[in-house]
């Protein structure tokens, strides 16, 4: 397929990681401030963190992954077009606008309902029919998290099995432990009137005696334990298996090792097995990936909803140093709680100082950075989401993954800046863009202390072309607009 130079490189990546003592449960714990390019370099992790003027705090894709996946309970909303390139452009194109089209068995039909799924989302009206058909089709997928990308190879790899045969069938590959076991209670949750499929786990702490082979018929995994368990332990015969699945590639490619432990499963596999592979987010990294391991794919990609400035008023504040910003604050601190909102610090440390500042003088704020585990983080956002907490304190950790529909004003207590102090006006969006929002109306303040953050601000101005205009907070009556 790929020739000798393709194996020949993967070997040259598995020599250097070798030679890289690496653990990469600190990644999974966002202990790491580099990152792993597609040649296996460790590279820092660059402009998403921040890290001007000081450690920003880090943005960790594998736990961001696992945090959207806890505190989401619904699809995302996307109302764009869905992007299908074929393999075969001669083909019909078959998407499917109900389940029952897809002709599952009735227990896995039962088991879908039984989630509470009335139709298939955006991208599993495509990537159904072709993880279906026959022959089988390999799939590049493409989407951001949240828009059923889990629940479709879900549903394909319980509907492919055939239970009677009583081996592996169907390897899934997931970056970390934690994002696997979420993959299977999915698969188990799903397939729950299917008492014939039986899944394992191929993770880290789950040990078989060598040479023991599998019964269950689906099993995910980590890709060095799930490479021992086809090479080492021979608990699974690759040349059984006829579907796999990679998730999470682009997560999966930033993991030092993860890209070439996949390369060495994928290439013990037989050329009929079908390959489906799905991530995020698709820089060119992840492409090559995609194309060394799924060959003659479908492409499917659903394009992000655009995030917007459209309804967002703009306002900066002239303080002269930080303490000058924490007096502004409080002086905003009333239209803070009209609704709920949200304040952006560059570093865990300022957030901290500035909580601490904020609840000696009375208020109550929740804090979340990359100090807390996932699971705290994923409860304070549950509470900030119910209402129970008003104000929000926050590094970039979590400007990507929570959307709180009733966030109306969003302040950067500290601006957005890339690796080299520019303006980072993707982040900006992220931390102020609303999607879609009905036309609801909100506000950002940003707090500027110097030159250079004005000099930010202009570069935001004219990056977005609309105005940021100047917030003076003894303005009473300016200060009111804000909560009308
Ligand atoms: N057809 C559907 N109808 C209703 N809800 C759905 C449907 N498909 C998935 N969901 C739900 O939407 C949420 C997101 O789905 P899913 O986890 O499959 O998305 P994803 O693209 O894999 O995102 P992530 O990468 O974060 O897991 C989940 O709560 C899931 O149960």
């Amino acid at each position: 397929m790929f020739g000798d130079s393709w194996s020949h490189s993967a070997d040259l990546q598995e020599a250097a990681a070798s030679s890289i003592q690496f653990d990469k449960r600190d990644r999974v714990h966002g202990q790491r401030n580099t990152t792993g390019d597609i040649n296996g370099n460790l590279v820092p992790e660059k402009a998403r963190s921040g890290d001007w003027k000081g450690e920003g705090d880090k943005v960790n894709l594998a736990e961001e992954s696992l945090l959207n996946k806890m505190i989401r309970h619904a699809l995302v909303r996307n109302r764009n077009e869905v992007e299908v390139l074929q393999a075969d452009p001669t083909s019909p194109l078959y998407s499917v606008k109900t389940f029952e089209e897809l002709r599952l068995k009735p227990e896995l039909l039962k088991g879908v309902y039984n989630m509470g799924f009335n139709r298939p989302s955006r991208i599993q009206e495509c990537a159904l029919p072709m993880m279906l058909a026959q022959p089988p089709q390999n799939l590049i997928a493409q989407a951001q998290s949240g828009t059923g990308k889990t629940a479709a190879f879900s549903l394909a790899m319980l509907s492919h099995v055939n239970p009677a045969n009583k081996w592996t069938q169907c390897l899934c590959i997931s970056p970390t432990y934690e994002l696997a076991l979420q993959i299977g209670q999915v698969i188990e949750q799903m397939g729950k009137f299917c008492p014939d499929v039986k899944v394992q786990y191929a993770i880290r702490g789950n040990r078989m005696q060598r040479g023991v082979q599998l019964q269950d018929h689906i099993v995910i995994g980590t890709p060095g334990t799930l490479l021992d368990w086809c090479t080492k332990y021979k608990h699974i015969d690759p040349k059984k298996i006829t579907m796999f699945v990679l998730d999470e590639a682009d997560v999966m490619i930033a993991t030092q090792g993860h890209q070439d432990q996949s390369l060495r499963i994928y290439r013990q596999l037989t050329k009929d097995c079908q390959m489906l592979l799905f991530s995020a987010t698709f820089e060119d990294s992840v492409w090559r990936f995609a194309e060394r391991v799924v060959p003659d794919p479908n492409i499917i990609k659903l394009k992000r909803e655009e995030e917007t400035l459209d309804n967002i008023k703009q306002f900066y504040v002239d303080c002269k140093d930080k303490d000058e910003k924490f007096t502004a604050l409080c002086d905003l601190y009333g239209c803070l709680t009209v609704a709920q909102a949200m304040i952006f610090c560059h570093t865990r440390m300022m957030a901290s100082w500035l909580v601490e500042q904020l609840c000696k003088e009375g208020h109550q704020v929740a804090m979340l950075s990359g100090l807390l585990t996932v699971e705290q983080r994923a409860a304070v956002i549950e509470r900030f989401r119910s209402g129970k907490e008003k104000v929000l304190v926050t590094t970039n950790v979590c400007s990507r993954g929570i959307d709180v529909e009733q966030v109306s004003l969003v302040v950067n207590f500290d601006l957005p800046v890339d690796f080299d102090g520019n303006a980072d006006s993707e982040t900006y969006l992220h931390r102020i863009g609303r999607t879609g929002r009905f036309g609801r109306q909100g506000f950002a303040v940003n707090m500027v202390d110097s030159k250079h953050s004005m000099d930010i601000i202009n570069q935001i101005e004219m990056h977005f072309n609309r105005k940021i205009r100047k917030l003076d907070t003894h303005n009473l009556e300016e200060m009111e607009s804000l909560s009308t």
